[in-house]
């Protein structure tokens, strides 16, 4: 009985042609009935026939029995051509299967357009069946086609054009399928609509209404994404569709309405910029730049117990004066009342504070973090690593260095540097005393150590003894450019050498804990040398305090927040007279407030002559510059420019003195480039040609001039050219010199800063730049032979 289940599809794939040998003058014969002549029908199905059994199962042989006593001749002649072309379709698909399966037989693969029809025909009744039969023929037809070109393409029997159009038939198919899917969709979302308009008009009270709408809108949104998982089951959808709807109608009144949410307004960027940043750092405190306090007034917030405050100690007063400092800064004036307060080891009530400074070039932040940890240093017994400072450069490192060498003069302490500048051996013996026993506190023979990022990092994880857990002050110099730096992730290592390690440790084993060695408080129980759980006492807080400065300290909040500040202070030192310029969101620009701006807008051909006129004419008197280019190899090219030019100049009569130009360059070597600036100061050298890298945070108070060559690339490196010059209180120049086709982004660069008022224009006239014009092009040809090629 089996075979009575089978259905149409099963026979057309499973049973083969002869299901079909019933059909009278089909002549296929050799059927399951055995090779009989004329029709054979299976006997059991004969046998169902004459008992009468009802034949609603949808299409079993019996039916087809039945149908023949009333089959037309146009019926019997369609399925004849439909038996015809399943055959062909059969023949088609075996000469369509793969050639190169292993038993030679021809793999035949599903395809999706049949798949669909048969999943169709399962559920269709037996009428539906006819029709998808007379459709089905359609779409064999088609497919039959189809595959007939597919087995052509496949011997290389068509021609190009066929198979474009076989595509195109493709798509069309597909392109009509999406189509009736589409529709159907439609239809369904219009049913439902108009079903909820009719529940609405149901519902008399208004509120309730909108909530209905509001719930019927939800479901709209939410259902075509269920609809869409099956598109086949059309019938069942549509009938849960009545089904929600029927529901809908018949459902008890809603809740009351609650008030819905709404979106809430966009933040400000200054808001969103501020999101993540430590509490502290948005109401951060302005200082104003032109603040100045007396070395003898400058007195230090009263501590616990105190009455009043202490001023510096008379030994750091007579080094700041013999470094010509008469009064502290507004930047110094801000934060050394607060850091002087604190003693070497403060007490744990004792609230450390970390620093984030934003101050203009040549402020003199540098003594803003020098004087306080000369100072509270100088009260230790024994050294022991408590002040490290990171720059980026080595140049700074020097600076510093010199800086701090200056005011600890006396002191007694150790300072250091390392910037790999001197061999790793030779830095290591001048880190630590012992790189032999273990000690776990560490054998520092500095009080204050000053490096860059990559060597610093070399030695904390190469240098034996060598620990920061004594840290007292950790300064990160010209910070945003450090915290732009992601180099082996120095800061993040650095400040796991910082904190305390987690407890519980024990001791390593076979360790034996020298007299002598002596562990930070803060990492005592980390190192398991104190058990907490059997102490009366709160963990021992760390003792390090983070100081950042910089002229532009960004307030990205992720750099920020992997510093781990705690209970942070944020000053921003600006004069009232500029307003500090907001730039990119959360950052703020300052200017030296001596500083005047200027620029000269000039094709690119001119620009030497230009230069050379500023540096020769009285009336603009560019001395003692430092002239910015945007490559090294530019700085070259026109030092030897101005070499050239200054040969003829002088030669061909052209009076004055000879203007001395130097390249400053990162090929020279250490001691060159200290002569060099020990040069310039001097006034033997007038004009530094430099790259932006190399003058970063240098301070060289005799500049007088800046002149940006070429024009900077952003406004973050115009501050830091200008703010070469205009330093500690002093006049001085920025000259910026902009290429005619520059001249709109320069312009837009600073009117978006609001900065652009702040900037003369200069215009040179041609007939004063006639009198170099001899002698420039002179140097033009020797620098044309110097180079063997057009410049
Ligand atoms: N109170 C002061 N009185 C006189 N001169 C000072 C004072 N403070 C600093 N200076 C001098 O000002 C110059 C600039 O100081 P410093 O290098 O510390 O500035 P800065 O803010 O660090 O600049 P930059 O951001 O460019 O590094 C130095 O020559 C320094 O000696």
């Amino acid at each position: 009985m089996a075979a009575n289940h089978v259905t149409f599809d099963d026979h057309q794939y499973e049973a083969g042609p002869s299901t079909y040998s019933s059909i009278p003058s089909s002549g296929a014969g050799a059927g399951a009935g055995g090779p009989g002549v004329g029709p054979s029908i299976h006997p059991d199905r004969l046998a169902l026939a004459a008992l009468g059994t009802p034949h609603n199962f949808v299409n079993g042989d019996a039916g087809i029995v039945k149908k023949k006593k009333v089959k037309s001749e146009k019926q019997k002649n369609r399925e004849k051509k439909k038996l015809k072309k399943r055959r062909k379709l059969e023949q088609a698909k075996k000469a369509a299967a793969p050639k190169n399966s292993s038993n030679n037989q021809k793999e035949w693969k599903v395809d999706p357009v049949l798949e669909a029809l048969k999943r169709s025909t399962v559920s269709s009744s037996a009428n539906k069946v006819k029709n998808d039969t007379e459709d089905l023929g359609k779409e064999e037809d088609k497919y039959e086609d189809k595959v007939k070109k597919d087995v052509q393409n496949e011997n290389g029997d068509v021609s190009e054009e066929v198979k474009v159009k076989n595509e195109k038939e493709k798509r069309k198919l597909e392109k009509r399928e999406k189509r009736e899917q589409r529709e159907r969709k439609e239809i369904r979302k219009a049913q439902r609509e108009k079903a909820a308009l009719e529940s609405n008009k149901s519902i008399t009270n208004e509120g309730e209404s909108i909530q209905q709408n509001d719930e019927i809108e939800m479901m709209d949104q939410e259902q075509p994404l269920e609809l869409n998982d099956d598109d086949d089951n059309d019938d069942n959808d549509s009938k849960i569709d009545e089904d929600n709807q029927i529901s809908r109608s018949e459902s008890p009144p809603p809740l009351e309405r609650f008030p819905l949410p709404t979106s809430a307004p966009a933040p400000a960027p200054e808001v969103l910029a501020r999101q993540g940043l430590p509490t502290g750092l948005e109401d951060a405190e302005f200082i104003d730049q032109s603040l100045r306090i007396s070395l003898d007034d400058l007195k230090t917030i009263p501590r616990k117990g105190q009455e009043q405050g202490e001023q510096i100690s008379d030994r750091m007063k007579l080094r700041l004066k013999e470094s010509g400092v008469q009064d502290f800064f507004a930047v110094q004036a801000a934060i050394l009342p607060q850091l002087l307060s604190l003693r070497l080891l403060p007490f744990p009530y004792d609230e450390l504070h970390d620093y984030l400074i934003s101050a203009p070039t040549g402020s003199g932040k540098t003594l803003a973090y020098a004087v306080p940890i000369v100072e509270i240093l100088s009260k230790r017994i024994t050294p022991r690593l408590r002040a490290l400072i990171v720059l980026p450069t080595r140049d700074l490192v020097v600076q510093v260095r010199d800086t701090l060498e200056l005011l600890a003069k006396g002191s007694g302490l150790n300072i250091g540097s390392v910037t790999g500048q001197h061999s790793f051996s030779q830095e290591q013996s001048q880190l630590v005393a012992d790189m032999e026993t273990p000690l776990l506190g560490g054998s520092s023979k500095l009080d204050i150590l000053i490096a860059t990022p990559g060597r610093l990092m070399d030695h904390l994880s190469s240098t034996p003894n060598f620990t920061l857990q004594h840290l007292r002050f950790l300064v990160i110099d010209e910070a945003d450019r450090l915290l732009n730096q992601s180099f082996q992730n120095w800061l993040s290592q650095v400040l796991s050498y910082i904190n305390p390690p987690d407890p519980p440790r024990s001791l390593p084993e076979g360790f034996k804990l020298q007299p002598w060695d002596k562990v930070a408080p803060s990492w005592q129980e980390g190192l398991g040398l104190i058990n907490r759980d059997a102490e009366w006492y709160d963990p021992i807080p760390s003792t390090c305090q983070k100081l950042l400065f910089s002229a532009t300290l960004t307030r990205d909040p992720s750099k920020v927040a992997a510093l781990s500040l705690s209970s942070p202070k944020y000053y921003i030192v600006q004069s009232t007279s500029i307003p500090s310029i907001p730039y990119n969101i959360g950052e703020t620009f300052a200017f030296p407030t001596e500083l005047k701006e200027k620029m000269l807008i000039l094709p690119p051909q001119l620009k030497p002559l230009n230069l050379i006129h500023l540096i020769h004419c009285k009336e603009y008197n560019v001395d003692k510059a430092l002239v910015f280019t945007k490559s090294v190899e530019s700085s070259e090219r026109l030092v030897r420019l101005l070499e050239y030019f200054e040969d003829a100049y002088i030669l061909g009569g052209g009076g004055g003195k000879r203007i001395v130009v130097k390249g400053y360059t990162g090929e020279l070597k250490p001691n060159e480039r200290k002569k060099l600036l020990v040069e310039f100061a001097e006034g033997t050298v007038n004009l530094l040609v430099c790259s932006d890298l190399i003058a970063r945070g240098m301070d060289l108070p005799s500049v007088s001039n800046v002149v940006s060559y070429d024009i900077p690339l952003d406004l973050r490196k115009y501050v830091h050219r200008v703010g070469r010059t205009a330093r500690a209180g002093r006049e001085g120049t920025a000259w910026t010199l902009v290429e005619k086709q520059e001249a709109l982004h320069f312009k837009g660069m600073m009117n978006t800063a609001n900065h652009l008022k702040a900037i003369r224009k200069v215009k040179v006239k041609e007939e004063d730049l006639s009198g170099y014009r001899d002698s420039y092009d002179i140097a033009m040809r020797r620098l044309k032979e110097h180079y063997g090629r057009d410049t």
